[in-house]
């Protein structure tokens, strides 16, 4: 038998996300705070001698051709390094699809460290960061994990401390949203922008009450339009009393900070009566290991 990585790829939430603007390349300038949770895929690299890439996975809603990120990652790492064996990726899926929750991007950001072992390429954490950026805009950030302040179009990373630990309750929608249609729908002129500065503040100085009132998201602006049962699972999560609640990315999953462990049965409880994706997770906020 060849050898064989096995990788994790924990989800990212936003606890923060602004949009500055629309670029002339069609993307939008973002300043957001991301940090990493405990619900993560499982990956599996395989060294194959036939010279191909092969996706295993169980989750019908996981593509297993060229269209899935971890398929892209290793492409692009065997192209431009000239590796002439090939790999089978085998990805199982605990990260909801299509939920705001960077699981493609996490699935490809843990094959590139993967496959930076398996293929002996010797490669920085940040010259992989740099690469995952032409797969996508959060491929940067899931490499390194932790949390940061991005920028740019979400590629650019600036490490910054981990907040103080706490339980983070995930509601998901059945419907799934398209990244692109929420950029695109956006009305800048119309949002209120989160004081990002005041989270990275509250991050540093250990402050949960000061990170629950600072959470914001623009893209909430659309999505909970497009979706009403979004801002309805948001209301429940607050009534079921989460100490900060706010949508993740694009959406659709919903999100609540919750400090006390005694809380979260209640809230995860109440909000299993209602929707079917829920998860209960510790906040992780620490980086991967490269
Ligand atoms: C919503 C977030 O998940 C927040 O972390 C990211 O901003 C999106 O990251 P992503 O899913 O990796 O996005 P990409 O795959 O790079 O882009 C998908 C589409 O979203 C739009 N997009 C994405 C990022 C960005 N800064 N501006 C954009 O306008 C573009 O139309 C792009 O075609
Ligand atoms: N490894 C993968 N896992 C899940 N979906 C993938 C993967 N690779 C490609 N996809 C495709 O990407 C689409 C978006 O899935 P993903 O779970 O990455 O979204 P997301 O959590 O909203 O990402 P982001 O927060 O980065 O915008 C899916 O509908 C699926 O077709």
């Amino acid at each position: 038998m060849g050898n064989r990585i096995l990788v994790k790829a924990p989800a990212k939430i936003n606890l923060s996300l602004d949009v500055l603007h629309k670029r002339d390349d069609g993307f939008h300038e973002v300043k957001m705070i991301m940090t990493t949770i405990d619900l993560a895929d499982r990956i599996e690299l395989d060294e194959l001698q036939d010279d191909k890439i092969t996706i295993v996975s169980q989750n019908r809603f996981v593509p297993d051709d060229d269209r899935n990120l971890a398929y892209q990652a290793a492409k692009l790492l065997k192209e431009r390094f000239a590796v002439k064996k090939g790999v089978s990726i085998s990805i199982s899926k605990i990260i909801p699809v299509a939920a705001g929750l960077a699981g493609g991007s996490s699935d490809a950001a843990a094959t590139l460290r993967g496959l930076n072992k398996l293929w002996n390429l010797g490669l920085s954490i940040d010259k992989l960061a740099e690469i995952g950026a032409e797969i996508g805009s959060d491929v940067s950030f899931c490499v390194y994990g932790g949390t940061a302040i991005a920028t740019g179009r979400g590629e650019k990373i600036e490490h910054i401390s981990s907040p103080p630990p706490c339980w983070v309750i995930l509601a998901k929608p059945t419907i799934g949203v398209s990244t692109a249609d929420v950029y695109r729908n956006l009305k800048l002129d119309q949002v209120e922008h989160p004081n990002i500065d005041a989270m990275v503040q509250a991050i540093h100085n250990h402050d949960f009450k000061g990170i629950c009132t600072n959470v914001g998201n623009v893209l909430e602006s659309v999505t909970l339009k497009m979706h009403p049962e979004v801002n309805h699972i948001k209301m429940q999560m607050q009534r079921f009393g989460a100490d900060a609640v706010l949508m993740s990315g694009s959406g659709p999953t919903v999100y609540g900070l919750v400090q006390y462990q005694s809380r979260l049965q209640r809230i995860y409880n109440g909000l299993r009566g209602f929707c079917d994706q829920v998860y209960a997770v510790r906040l992780l906020g620490n980086r991967n290991e490269s």
